[in-house]
């Protein structure tokens, strides 16, 4: 579904910030993706839905070679993967419902206003419907952020740091939202610097650990 062979990326004048990268996230799997402040893993999350293009080697996005793509075969396979920013960004001036369903909006579709006031009820936002996004707290936010993302029903979720601004308990309840999406067969894969969430996961489901260090990404072992 998403498979780096040999992937390399620097932004220019620099080196190399991933160097030969070989991944593969297959189709229901569940990743966590950690490493270092700077590591590189917001740019590898960039990779992984073709927003950026490897410098070197080939990533395979949905069968098909991420530099042979067109423009529409892109805006195709971003409509296949969810991507939760790590900086949140809303429309202060739309409701939480509205922004929630802009992905639909901009794509021309219907909003099923059931299918949207079930998908808000799933992240517990029913309440804050007509909330406007500077009156919602971090983590009303990262739910409505990861509500947005799965709005389309894409097939895989990238989760770039959902817990970074909420408490633990929050951070909970963000991370069984996304358990209950790899049960549904999405595949998922978060990044995060929290260890502990981590090893809430683990408990709860069958993870595996990408961790980037010196430029390169391992499978981290048993011991996390
Ligand atoms: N558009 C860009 N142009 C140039 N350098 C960039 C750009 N985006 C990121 N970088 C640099 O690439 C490095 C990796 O950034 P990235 O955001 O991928 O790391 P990260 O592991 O997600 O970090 P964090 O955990 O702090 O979010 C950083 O040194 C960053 O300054």
């Amino acid at each position: 579904m998403i498979e780096f062979e040999e992937v390399s990326y620097g932004y220019g004048g620099t080196g190399p910030l991933l160097s030969d990268i070989n991944l593969k996230l297959a189709p229901g799997s569940f990743h966590f993706l950690t490493g270092p402040s700077g590591a590189g893993k917001t740019t590898l999350i960039k990779l992984c839905y073709g927003a950026l293009v490897p410098t070197q080697g080939r990533a395979v996005l949905f069968d098909q070679d991420v530099r042979q793509m067109s423009r529409d075969d892109i805006a195709e396979t971003r409509r296949k993967v969810g991507v939760v920013h790590q900086d949140v960004q809303f429309l202060d001036h739309l409701t939480l419902a509205e922004n929630v369903a802009l992905p639909l909006t901009v794509s021309g579709r219907a909003t099923e206003m059931q299918d949207l006031g079930d998908l808000l009820g799933w992240v517990g936002l029913t309440g804050q419907v007509e909330a406007r996004p500077p009156e919602l707290s971090g983590g009303e936010r990262q739910r409505a952020a990861l509500a947005r993302a799965v709005i389309m029903s894409p097939e895989v979720i990238l989760a770039d740091e959902p817990t970074g601004n909420v408490d633990w308990d929050m951070s909970q309840r963000l991370l069984k939202l996304l358990i209950e999406l790899n049960r549904m067969g999405k595949t998922v894969l978060i990044a995060t610097h929290d260890m502990n969430l981590i090893r809430a996961a683990k408990a709860q489901v069958q993870a595996r650990v990408l961790r980037i260090s010196d430029h390169r990404v391992q499978l981290a072992g048993a011991d996390l």
